[in-house]
C-alpha cells in the first residue's frame, strides 16, 4: 500500500516527468489532447484506460518517440523538443522502459540479457556487474536461473527478466507497459510489489500503463484514467474508488454498458475501405 506518510507535497524540482497541454497522435489524427499530468520523484503513478484509448501512445510520446502536435513533454527536466539526438540519447539512460513486448536477446542468456544495458552504458567492473544482475534477478525471483537460456524458461520468467532489465541501471524514471501482462497470481502481486519497492528505494518515479485495477490500486500514489481522447479522471486510488462519474465506475466495475466505448470508432479511413470491399465484390 502506498505510505500515508509519505509527504504529498514537494518541491517542483521534483518533477520526473511532464505532460503540459500535450495533444499527440499520428500523421493527421490526434489521439490524445489537452493531457496534463505531473509524476513526481518516489511516485507510482497509474495511466489505465480501455483497449485503444491511448495509453500507449502516452508512453511513446514520454520517450520522445512520437513528438507533441501540441504542447510540451518535460523529463527529468528537460523539454523533449528542444534536445538534439545526443541529448535524446542521453537523457534516455536515466530512463528505464519496460515495454510490452519486451523482447529478451535471444542469443543471450538471462544473467547477459539482464547484464547488457550495463555494459552498454556504464564502466562497471565485471564483479560489479555480477552483484548488480544478481541482486536484480533475485528481486524478481529468478537469480537461480541467471545461467539459463531464453528459450529455456517461460513466458512469465522472460517478463521478470524485462522487467530486471528494465531496472538494472537503477533509472531516475521507469516507464513500465503493461507490466502484469501474462503473468500469474503471485507473480503479479510481486511485480507489483517490485514497482512500488524500486520506486521508495531508488526515489525514481514510475509510470505504469495497466488495464489490471486491482494491482495497481494497490500500489499506486495516483491513478488516471484515459478515454474519449483525453484524462477523464485523475485521482488518489481512493479517491476514483469513491467516484461516482459513470465512466470511472464502469472502467472499475469492468461493466460492459456505459460511456466507456468498447467498438473501435468508424473512421472515414474505415469507411472508404468498406465501400471499396462492397465495390469489389
Ligand atoms: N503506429 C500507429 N499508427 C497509427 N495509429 C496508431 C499507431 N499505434 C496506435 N495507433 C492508434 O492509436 C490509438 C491508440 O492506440 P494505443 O496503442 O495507444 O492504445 P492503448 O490504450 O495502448 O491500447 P491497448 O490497451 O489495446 O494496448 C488506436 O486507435 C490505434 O489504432
Amino acid at each position: 500500500m502506498p505510505d500515508p506518510a509519505r509527504p504529498s507535497l514537494t518541491p517542483s524540482t521534483d518533477i520526473a516527468l511532464a505532460f503540459d497541454q500535450l495533444a499527440v497522435g499520428y500523421g493527421e489524427r490526434t489521439i490524445l489532447r489537452d493531457i496534463d499530468m505531473q509524476v513526481r520523484r518516489g511516485q507510482v503513478v497509474a495511466v489505465m484506460g480501455g483497449s485503444g484509448s491511448g495509453k500507449t501512445t502516452l508512453l511513446r510520446a514520454a520517450t520522445g518517440q512520437l513528438p507533441p502536435q501540441a504542447g510540451r513533454v518535460v523529463v527529468l527536466g528537460e523539454d523533449l523538443s528542444r534536445l538534439s539526438a545526443d541529448g535524446l540519447f542521453a537523457l534516455r539512460k536515466r530512463m528505464g522502459v519496460l515495454f510490452q513486448q519486451g523482447a529478451l536477446f535471444t542469443d543471450l542468456d538471462v544473467f547477459e540479457n539482464v547484464a547488457f544495458p550495463l555494459r552498454e552504458h556504464t564502466s562497471m567492473s565485471e564483479a560489479e556487474i555480477l552483484e548488480r544482475v544478481l541482486a536484480k534477478l533475485d528481486a524478481v525471483g529468478l537469480k537461480a536461473a541467471a545461467f539459463l537460456r531464453t528459450s529455456e524458461i517461460s513466458g512469465g520468467m522472460a517478463r521478470r527478466v524485462a522487467l530486471a532489465r528494465a531496472v538494472v541501471m537503477e533509472p531516475e524514471l521507469i516507464l513500465y507497459d503493461e507490466p502484469f501482462a501474462g503473468l500469474d497470481p503471485i507473480s503479479m502481486g510481486v511485480t507489483a510489489q517490485l514497482i512500488r519497492d524500486t520506486s521508495d528505494r531508488l526515489g525514481c518515479a514510475s509510470v505504469l500503463i495497466t488495464h489490471d485495477v486491482q494491482e495497481s490500486f494497490s500500489i499506486a500514489d495516483r491513478v488516471y484514467l484515459l478515454g474519449r481522447g483525453t484524462i477523464v479522471a485523475g485521482g488518489t486510488p481512493a479517491e476514483l474508488s469513491a467516484s461516482e462519474d459513470p465512466f470511472v465506475h464502469q472502467f472499475l466495475k469492468g461493466e460492459p454498458d456505459g460511456p466507456v466505448a468498447f467498438h473501435y470508432p468508424e473512421t472515414p479511413a474505415y469507411q472508404a475501405w468498406l465501400a471499396r470491399q462492397r465495390g469489389a465484390r
